[in-house]
């Protein structure tokens, strides 16, 4: 869906942004791009909305060289969200929302109707937060107003710089899964520029690890705490990739023990959830044990206790190590080279 094809980008003081850059992100796919500050992510972003052009190389959007599309026209199919959210103080949520299907052309009823049921996939009660200007609301609600607005054109890519970077831990955690959920029914085509390395892992079905200028790896968040790709990797992920590990890792019926017998556990997670939230419910209970329930059904699939999260954490890096093994041998045949990445083998 994004193509990036050797891509350059010097900027005139003769700072190389990004360098030789390639790589892919899928129809649908949510990439990170994660890194230190000044590491060219933001220049990497903009270039696809052509805020930014290329020194060489190319870049295409389903196929097409986007250096032959209008800029305007190309603006259209992208939604762009950043830190700063950009709202128009004067205007209200709902006209805000509704600015950008207004410009294309679609009647101010329809873009206004559109809007009120972005607020609310977003969070916000329109008949609440509608008539309010940004100078009303949190800085929370602010960004989901940002992340409405984006969508609102119903663009196939979206572009997020930061996007939910100006609000505390909590409340970014809480956007971050409200926005997960939000994915899993509009499964746009997603960059996602964050400093964050647990947002990264969060949030990207893949994630690429910048260096200075270049992607030092490119893979499922898993794959990149397991096995990291050099040391620049590693150290970037740091020492408690176990605990990362927690927010990628689902829980799975064989880390559970039979419910049979015991007291009914006085809080439950879902199957599949992940072992950080499961963890979590357990840190809070006395009992030491957590009811695990089918999320089809319902019904109680077993009990997780502080031994089966360890059993599942080894199971996850047995799997990783087992994985990487594999993909090691296919990087030696040119997968590696392919994808442009530094490193990966
Ligand atoms: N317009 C510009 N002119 C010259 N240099 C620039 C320009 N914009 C960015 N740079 C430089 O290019 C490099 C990459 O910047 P970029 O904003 O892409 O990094 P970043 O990874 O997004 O950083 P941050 O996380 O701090 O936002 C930096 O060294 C920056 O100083």
């Amino acid at each position: 869906m994004i193509r990036f094809e050797h891509v350059t980008k010097r900027y005139a003081d003769g700072t190389t942004a990004v360098d030789d850059l390639s790589f892919e992100v899928a129809e649908g796919e949510l990439v990170t791009l994660v890194g230190p500050s000044g590491c060219g992510k933001t220049t990497t972003m903009k270039m696809v909305n052509r805020l930014v052009e290329p020194t060489s190389g190319r870049i295409l959007l389903g196929g097409e060289d986007i250096a032959a599309a209008d800029p305007v026209q190309l603006r259209r199919r992208i939604g762009y969200v950043i830190q700063q959210v950009g709202l128009f103080p004067h205007k209200t949520v709902l006209e805000n929302t509704a600015t950008v299907p207004q410009l294309v052309g679609t009647p101010k009823a329809a873009a206004r109707a559109r809007a009120a049921e972005l607020l609310e996939l977003v969070g916000l009660d329109p008949s609440v937060y509608g008539g309010r200007y940004p100078a009303q609301l949190s800085g929370g609600q602010r960004q989901r107003v940002g992340v409405a607005r984006a969508l609102a054109a119903d663009p196939p890519v979206l572009l997020m710089d930061e996007p939910f970077g100006a609000v505390d831990p909590v409340v970014r955690e809480r956007l971050q899964n409200e926005f997960l959920a939000l994915q899993k029914t509009v499964r746009k085509t997603i960059l996602l520029v964050t400093h964050d390395l647990d947002e990264a892992v969060r949030l990207g079905d893949r994630i690429a690890v910048y260096g200075a200028g270049t992607i030092e790896q490119f893979d499922r968040p898993a794959a990149v705490l397991g096995a990291p790709a050099n040391a620049y990797v590693a150290s970037f992920v740091g020492a408690d990739r176990s605990l990362k590990r927690l927010a990628v890792t689902p829980v799975r019926a064989a880390d559970l023990e039979p419910a049979a017998g015991g007291p009914a556990p006085a809080a439950t997670v879902p199957l599949g959830s992940s072992l950080r939230e499961a963890l979590a419910a357990l840190l809070r209970q006395d009992a030491g044990r957590i009811g695990v329930a089918d999320p089809e059904s319902g019904r109680l699939a077993g009990v997780l206790t502080p031994q089966g999260v360890h059993r599942a954490l080894r199971r996850a890096e047995a799997a990783e190590t087992a994985e990487t093994a594999e993909s090691g041998q296919a990087g030696e045949a040119g997968g590696a080279a392919d994808a442009g990445v530094r490193g990966g083998s």
